[in-house]
């Protein structure tokens, strides 16, 4: 597995490897002792999976306060999207900071995204489906949002002259100048 730092410390690219033969590919998309072996100790407990028709729709900037904070494994199982970490832990060097990676089906790349970052991403193809690993359960009473299109934030979608498709959650969320952050920075 190719492991890559980001301009995000903690924010990490992986690329498990592929074994191609006449059939296709099988990779191992997600190995518990390999991470371990790389310094990365997440006990995830549950997986999301999520497809998205449109071209152009736009999940996030999503997080879950503590105590149910979640770190996130990404990767995208079928189709293309642009992915997003925003680091909005108070005290962080890079707070209000964020980093952006396409994730893609052929490509097979996976982003992992502590807990104090906001996540969302955009999609670029048709029917993609996003497929991430969660370190803690659901808890709707801790979920949250913050506007995608943040000025302050100034995240480069490129989306060209492609609408975004939100839902009513996130075409109503909170600017970052408005959110009060529950994360902290440790260091
Ligand atoms: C997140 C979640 C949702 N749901 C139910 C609640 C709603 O009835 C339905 C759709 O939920 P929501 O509109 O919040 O789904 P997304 O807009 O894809 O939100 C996710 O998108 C961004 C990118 C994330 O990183 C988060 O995992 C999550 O916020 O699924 C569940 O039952 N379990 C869950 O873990």
């Amino acid at each position: 597995m190719q492991i890559e730092q980001t301009s995000l410390p903690g924010v990490v690219i992986l690329t498990p490897a592929r074994f191609g033969d006449h059939r296709g590919f099988f990779s191992e998309s997600w190995n518990r002792q390999r991470m371990q072996e790389a310094g990365i100790d997440i006990d995830f407990v549950q997986d999301n999976h999520s497809l998205s028709a449109q071209v152009g729709t736009v999940r996030g900037l999503h997080f879950q306060s503590p105590p149910h904070a979640q770190a996130k494994l990404v990767r995208c199982g079928k189709g293309r999207l642009f992915d997003v970490a925003v680091d909005v832990r108070k005290g962080s060097p890079s707070y209000g900071k964020w980093f952006g990676i396409e994730l893609s089906f052929e490509n097979g790349k996976q982003l992992l995204i502590p807990a104090g970052f906001l996540h969302g991403f955009v999609t670029r193809e048709p029917d993609t489906e996003i497929i991430y690993k969660c370190s803690d359960y659901y808890a709707p009473e801790c979920d949250g949002a913050v506007r995608f299109d943040d000025p302050d934030i100034g995240i480069d979608w490129a989306m060209g002259d492609v609408a975004p498709v939100l839902s009513e959650k996130d075409a109503k969320a909170q600017l970052l100048r408005d959110f009060d952050s529950p994360f902290t920075f440790d260091g």
